[in-house]
């Protein structure tokens, strides 16, 4: 049990939806469909959808997110988390759909995936003007952070309401002797992260096999947004099975 969860609190899970998008492009037929992925999700109790259309469009399309947001609109109890570096395509959809979230992530144009967090305090003056933008148009903003304990307290100084813990150095460690150790550094962070008043979020390559304990020593975490490997396991299982399956994961972490 999560101490710092109150009883009946729980992590929300938003679905990730860049890889229908990818296995669609592949084709010229509109299918899978990213619009009937979400809503089956949806439908199944996922309590969010996450999209990170990329500047070269490898998956999510323009024309994606503001199906998406549209919706969204229809399921007014769950959360439009939109994904992007501010400095590159990323606000052009803030302004014009105001998702509930926005989550600023620091990569390149051509990057394979993302694979680190914002770099503070060097990354400040470019963050401040489009945090104070998000907010001022009522788009709460998260910022997506390697487990760096020490710099919590400048990314809530900088505005933002949540972090996002990046979580791929945990799944990688996860079953073996490290463990322990990256897990801690995701506790510390947490703890720091709390301390300075953010919300915390997480994601990247978290799994039905690594959610449970992650969310078992990481306090407070109020929404993981996974994509990959869910969308792996509904190749197999089905949207509606693979996403009961996901909460089924993230309950057994308060239980
Ligand atoms: C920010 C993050 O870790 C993921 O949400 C990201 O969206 C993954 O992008 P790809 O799906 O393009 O790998
Ligand atoms: N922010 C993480 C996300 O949205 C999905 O990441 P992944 O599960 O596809 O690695």
């Amino acid at each position: 049990m999560n101490p710092l969860m109150s009883p009946g609190a729980r992590c929300a899970l938003s679905v990730n939806v860049n890889k229908v998008a990818l296995l669609r492009n592949t084709r010229h037929l509109g299918i899978p469909s990213v619009l009937r992925a979400a809503e089956l999700c949806l439908l199944a109790g996922a309590q969010g959808i996450t999209v990170h259309p990329r500047p070269d469009a490898r998956h999510i399309r323009t024309q994606d997110v503001h199906e998406l947001a549209a919706l969204m609109k229809q399921w007014p109890q769950a959360e439009y988390n939109i994904e992007g570096n501010p400095t590159q395509n990323l606000m052009d959809f803030v302004r014009e759909l105001r998702p509930h979230q926005v989550t600023f992530v620091p990569d390149s144009e051509d990057q394979f995936t993302s694979d680190h967090g914002w770099n503070l305090p060097a990354d400040n003056e470019r963050l401040k003007p489009l945090i104070d933008e998000c907010r001022s148009l009522g788009v709460r903003v998260s910022l997506f952070m390697d487990p760096l304990p020490e710099v919590m307290r400048q990314v809530a100084a900088l505005g933002a309401e949540r972090i996002e813990l990046y979580t791929e150095t945990y799944a990688s460690a996860f079953g073996t002797a490290r463990e322990a150790e990256v897990l801690a550094g995701f506790t510390a962070t947490a703890q720091a992260a709390l301390a300075a008043g953010l919300g915390i979020n997480a994601g990247h390559d978290l799994s039905r096999d690594n959610l449970t304990k992650f969310l078992q020593a990481v306090p407070g975490v109020q929404e993981v947004s996974i994509g990959h490997a869910l969308i792996a396991d509904a190749l197999e299982l089905g949207y509606a099975e693979t996403v009961r399956d996901y909460q089924r994961c993230i309950q057994r972490a308060y239980a």
